[in-house]
């Protein structure tokens, strides 16, 4: 695992020891929402380690948790929510940071593009003056070079527009802009592609890559879509109702992968190339944070689940892949042939405690 040329350091500033660490540390995260769910952890037990710019995928169904983990790495959560573990961002406590390092952090630190362009910009302001709001900040490029950057032509009349006079495209596009504004070391993207068509969606992608490569920041990525993160995030974790089922490199957890709702979501994967129909939905879907079932939650529209599922599977670590299922999938087997030495778990050893300082 080399580590890539700090942003610092490719600003030409002086790499500290942080700078060396991961960027963003989360762990045992647990968010609930008393007022409208007790006690029940909309988020339980999240561990997520991202370094200097490496691109890692959040996935999972509408209602898993994804846009909440992607908040509570900027500690942005709503104030309704209460939570607990450590948020850590180059190795500082998010909780026990100034007001005012905060706003650094979000700026210059983190930046977030959201799904939904039309509602993240001000409708009744230019893009102008909503850029300059920003690049007032401090940012390191005038407007009109992170119009052309995020690979908008006509810059003057886009900076004269309000949002709804713009195409969906071009105002992710902005968001996009904006999120960069100050160079910061990691995007979030929360499912920042959603809301375009299909030929929109790929430019979009190609962007944040091609941005990403010549940027260096690294990426919490969210979204639903398995085929679509598998195109550019190394690292995927999967999220089933709060809690990750399973996560590990992307090409070895989509080439074989081992819980069933990971398998689930690819067998029900709208291919970007090849745009076929939806193959085969997993029946069922997620309930609400009231309704989440005690044990494995995903355990009622599993086909492999039995008795032993009731009680929650460990998230246990194997290499780089971690996986909390008492029947993993095994690779070629079909949800027929239900195995019964999967109990044992394989060659899945080592339990959650040593995963927590696992990447
Ligand atoms: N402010 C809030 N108050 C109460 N519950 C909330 C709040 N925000 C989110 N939730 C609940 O937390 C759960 C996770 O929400 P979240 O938005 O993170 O899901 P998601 O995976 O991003 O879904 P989607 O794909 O639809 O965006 C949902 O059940 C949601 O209703
Ligand atoms: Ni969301």
């Amino acid at each position: 695992m080399t580590l890539r040329p700090t942003s610092a350091a490719h600003r030409g500033g002086p790499v500290t020891d942080t700078a060396r660490g991961p960027l963003l540390t989360v762990r045992d995260l647990r968010v609930r929402f008393p007022k409208r769910y007790g006690d029940v952890a909309v988020l339980d037990g999240i561990d997520l380690e991202i370094k200097l710019g490496e691109a890692v995928a959040v996935v999972g169904e509408s209602g898993c948790g994804k846009s909440l983990l992607g908040l509570s790495a900027a500690n942005l959560l709503p104030p309704t929510a209460e939570w607990t573990g450590t948020v850590e961002f180059r190795g500082q406590d998010v909780r026990a940071m100034s007001r005012q390092s905060l706003r650094r952090m979000r700026g210059a630190g983190i930046g977030v593009v959201y799904q939904d362009a039309m509602s993240s910009l001000n409708p009744g302001m230019t893009v102008s003056a909503q850029m300059r709001q920003v690049c007032g900040l401090g940012a390191t490029s005038t407007p009109e070079e992170l119009l052309t950057s995020v690979g908008l032509r006509d810059t003057q009349r886009i900076l004269r527009s309000r949002p709804y006079q713009l195409s969906g495209g071009q105002r992710q596009r902005i968001l996009i802009a904006l999120a960069l504004a100050r160079d910061p070391d990691l995007i979030i993207a929360d499912e920042p592609t959603t809301a375009l068509d299909v030929t929109v969606q790929r430019q979009v992608i190609e962007l944040l890559q091609s941005l990403r490569s010549s940027r260096q920041f690294a990426m919490l990525f969210v979204s639903h879509d398995l085929a679509l993160v598998s195109q550019f995030a190394s690292r995927v974790v999967i999220l089933y109702a709060g809690q990750i089922v399973e996560s590990g490199p992307t090409r070895a957890v989509l080439a074989n992968p081992r819980h069933p709702y990971t398998a689930g979501l690819l067998q029900a994967t709208v291919s970007l190339e090849e745009r076929r129909p939806t193959l085969a939905p997993i029946p069922g879907q997620v309930r609400t944070p009231a309704g989440f079932l005690s044990g494995c939650r995903f355990r009622e529209r599993c086909a492999r689940a039995d008795e032993a599922c009731a009680t929650r599977p460990a998230l246990k670590v194997d290499g780089a892949r971690r996986l909390a299922c008492y029947h993993p999938v095994t690779s070629g087997a079909s949800p027929e042939t239900r195995v019964a030495e999967a109990g044992e778990g394989d060659s899945i050893a080592t339990d959650t405690s040593a995963g927590r300082s696992q990447p």
